[in-house]
């Protein structure tokens, strides 16, 4: 039996990664903007809550069971910023570009040794909107941030994201080795054991 879900996310990068890790699963994912789903408030302080806002928001809409993706930055030098605010770091108008100049601009005085960073991601799969037992995990990608942008790949922070067990940035990464190593490949396996556990269907 074919599993559908709707992934949760008007990010283009995420859609495409978690699109590649789940259809050669026999999932059949939908976009949330097949729905019409509005992007909701990410009013939450972390991750968690984020992610099952978003889920639950696309799950009432499409009628189907939603995964959802709150994922950030964290970076020792900043106390753990840009956290659960990745997306929105540099303000309005969002865009990646900003975000990494912002970046780069906040470490400009953080010697290489302490420029350690890992990027957090948690995914919530709720089986319908009011499903009071959301499947929750989280995972982690250890690295740090380069002193300017490298690569062409990934999205995001990327270009500034040096996977030490690659020698590269996490843009220079092909995207299937990005997918097997990432915060988000790493959290889709957890994900996956517990759905071997709980079934969708
Ligand atoms: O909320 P949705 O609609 O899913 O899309 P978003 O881009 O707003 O996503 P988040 O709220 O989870 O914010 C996460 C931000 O963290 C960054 N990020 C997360 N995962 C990343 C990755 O694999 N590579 C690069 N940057 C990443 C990127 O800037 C994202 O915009
Ligand atoms: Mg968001």
């Amino acid at each position: 039996m074919t599993t559908t879900l709707v992934l949760a996310s008007g990010n283009a990068g995420k859609l495409r990664e978690l699109g590649a890790l789940l259809t050669p699963l026999g999932m059949t994912v939908r976009s949330q903007a097949d729905f019409a789903v509005d992007e909701v408030e990410e009013t939450g302080l972390t991750f968690v809550e984020n992610a099952l806002l978003k889920a639950r928001e696309a799950s009432r809409v499409s009628g189907l069971p939603a995964l959802a993706d709150d994922s950030g930055l964290a970076v020792d030098a900043l106390q753990g910023r840009p956290g659960i605010y990745s997306a929105r770091f540099a303000g309005q108008p969002r865009s990646d570009a900003r975000n990494n100049a912002r970046l780069l601009e906040a470490l400009s005085d953080v010697p290489a040794g302490q420029r350690t960073a890992r990027y957090w991601c948690v995914l919530v799969l709720l089986r319908h909107a009011e499903d009071p037992v959301p499947l929750i995990v989280q995972a982690c990608w250890e690295g740090a941030i380069l002193t300017a942008s490298r690569g062409e790949g990934g999205f995001g922070y990327d270009p500034l994201f040096w996977v030490p067990e690659r020698g590269v940035s996490a843009a220079e990464l092909p995207a299937e080795d990005k997918n097997r190593l990432s915060h988000r490949g790493r959290a889709l396996n957890e994900l996956l054991a517990g759905l071997e556990a709980r079934p969708l269907s």
